[in-house]
């Protein structure tokens, strides 16, 4: 294994369309990101990957805002950015669907999808905005039109609760509410960790329509054989850090495994 497998750099890279550079952060005596640089393009999905404390999760959270880095910098379309808060993430296009979904079990779907922005009816202007009646059609409209955008298939109807849904009618549905937005990054923190075959197939078609509609994907898991199907390139950290990152057509599985547990052999250990 060489710095020739570093696929990110050369003429065959996309364009990045969310890149940052030199990302560090610690907690306390942790140093969980050590110059870490990323980046993802339109119409790609790029899998994050890492063993346990690898620094996965804390970079996700940086790019959505959750957590801000102690350095770093941030670009989209190579225009720097800043993200310090939630809010600046959502208004650059960014959205992340955390593990536990978030999802309103007691709501049914077009709900869910309208949380936080719900349409209300026209004619009850003479009221504050949060007393006017809801426009229940024009929600489920919207919620069908969500769901159609991400050719969610075993899904019978947007008024079904959530609470009856599987697994992985939720992942879709939590994955359509946070592209409802306008929305150009999405990122997928294990969305088939808990899913069965069936439901890992549905949520993967999922992924590959967010990508097929130039979506720029971040991908986090742990399961190889849907990273090799899903993704378009792998970025591996190990202890905060770059390992590499390859084309995923251009590697394997116990490669990727290696560089996850062991880091490059000839010792290179920021590639990117
Ligand atoms: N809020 C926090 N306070 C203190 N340390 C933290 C905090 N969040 C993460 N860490 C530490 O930072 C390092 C990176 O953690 P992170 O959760 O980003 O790893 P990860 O690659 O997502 O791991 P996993 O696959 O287990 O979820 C770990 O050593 C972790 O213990």
């Amino acid at each position: 294994m060489s710095l020739e497998n570093n696929k990110q750099v050369g003429p065959t890279a996309p364009p990045p369309h969310l890149r940052v550079a030199g990302i560090e952060k610690r907690f306390g005596g942790v140093h969980a990101l050590k110059g870490v640089d990323f980046e993802v393009a339109r119409g790609e999905v790029m899998a994050l990957v890492g063993d346990n404390g690898a620094g996965k999760s804390t970079l996700m959270k940086i790019l959505a805002g959750a957590l801000t880095s102690d350095e770093g910098d941030f670009f989209i379309d190579e225009k720097p950015v800043v993200i310090s808060n939630p809010h600046d993430a959502g208004a650059l296009g960014i959205q992340i669907v955390y593990q536990d979904l978030a999802l309103c079990e007691n709501l049914d779907v077009a709900a869910n999808l309208s949380l936080g922005a719900e349409p209300v009816k026209s004619g009850w202007q003479f009221l504050p905005r949060i007393l006017r009646p809801l426009d229940d059609l024009e929600m489920e409209v919207r919620a069908q039109a969500a769901i159609d955008r991400l050719q969610v298939r075993t899904l019978k109807s947007v008024r079904a609760k959530v609470g009856g849904l599987s697994g992985g009618q939720r992942q879709a549905i939590a994955i359509a509410r946070a592209v409802g937005a306008e929305c150009s990054v999405v990122m997928l923190d294990e969305p088939t960790a808990a899913l069965g075959v069936a439901q890992t197939r549905q949520v993967l078609d999922v992924v590959k329509r967010l990508r097929d509609t130039d979506h720029a994907v971040v991908y986090i898991s742990h399961n190889m054989r849907d990273i090799f199907e899903v993704s378009d390139r792998i970025c591996v950290l190990r202890h905060g850090a770059n390992v590499a990152t390859w084309k995923t057509s251009e590697t394997t599985a116990d490669e990727i495994v290696v560089a996850m547990t062991a880091g490059l052999d000839n010792g290179a250990n920021n590639a990117a």
